[in-house]
């Protein structure tokens, strides 16, 4: 039986019960940003090899070996511009009781919910699904997660930009926030991005955790006809608004072997960072 995945109507808050803003009151999309496009351009297989790219596997490996390590874990987690995607939460989801997916722009996570809902024209995840799975060892099957996934997801509205990033909503603590490929999007300047880090800190309980990837060096990207302009960060940058946020980094990865056209994202370099917030 299909569990009926939602945009979160009613939060519970310290045992009393209040509503949320609904998903027809957020900013529909971004300027011509198409998300399926997105996830087409993105996240497509290699057509060669079949495989998913080297970048993502990257990524997938490092959510893989933090959620292994039994290191992280809890109630809940929070994913802050999810945007369509769902495969940063696939190895997360068997630690966590709730999964928050959030958003600045509902149509993003329409398309999230289209693959929680298994319609038809929903984006294929399961190379990513099945991908993972081997890293865990095939102890579960890519069905048995993808069932996982869709029972304990919610979706809800963020804005990194603002000192709540759920405002109006609110939620206890957190175990974990992950975000990835949002910041350099959401942040026009440096005092934004340090701003923002401090925003999604405030979101963690003392001693969570806080697992941020994105891109350094980068200046665009392009959907479609359409290019986005990124915030262009280095590795100094990321480290002093994490330690200005109060948090310790405990790992910080890098992938330089990005093989994207330079007309479609012209990024230097991925990295991975998990730390605690003091
Ligand atoms: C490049 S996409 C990355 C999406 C996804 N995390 C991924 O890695 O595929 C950037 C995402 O950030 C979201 N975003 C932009 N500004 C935001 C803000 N102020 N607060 C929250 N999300 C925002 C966009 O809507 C978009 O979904």
């Amino acid at each position: 039986m299909l569990h009926e995945p939602v945009f979160v109507h009613r939060l519970l808050i310290r045992g009393e019960e209040m509503d949320a803003e609904p998903a027809e009151k957020w900013p529909k999309s971004e300027n011509n940003f198409d998300a399926r496009k997105y996830l087409d351009t993105f996240y497509a297989l290699d057509p060669e090899t079949q495989e998913i790219d080297k970048e993502s596997q990257f990524l997938l490996k490092f959510m893989d070996r933090i959620f292994a390590s039994g290191h992280v874990q809890g109630e809940s987690i929070i994913e802050l511009g999810s945007g369509p995607s769902i495969h940063h939460i696939l190895s997360a989801c068997k630690c966590f009781k709730k999964i928050y997916l959030t958003d600045y722009f509902q149509e993003n996570l329409r398309e999230i919910e289209r693959w929680l809902k298994d319609e038809e024209d929903a984006f294929d995840w399961k190379p990513y699904l099945k991908y993972v799975c081997n890293l865990e060892g095939n102890r579960t099957t890519p069905e048995e997660k993808a069932a996982e996934i869709r029972k304990n997801v919610l979706l809800l509205k963020s804005d990194v930009n603002k000192p709540n990033p759920l405002e109006p909503n609110q939620l206890p603590p957190t175990d974990c926030v992950i975000i990835a490929g949002c910041l350099i999007c959401a942040c026009k300047t440096l005092d934004d991005f340090r701003s923002a880090v401090k925003n999604i800190v405030s979101l963690v309980r003392p001693g969570g955790f806080l697992i941020i990837s994105d891109y350094l060096g980068a200046s665009y990207y392009v959907v479609g006809k359409d290019k986005f302009p990124l915030l262009s960060l280095d590795e100094d940058m990321v480290r002093r608004a994490i330690a200005g946020a109060g948090c310790a980094i405990e790992e910080f990865n890098m992938f330089k072997d990005f093989a994207i056209p330079e007309e479609v994202f012209d990024c230097k370099n991925v990295f991975c960072l998990l730390a605690r917030k003091l």
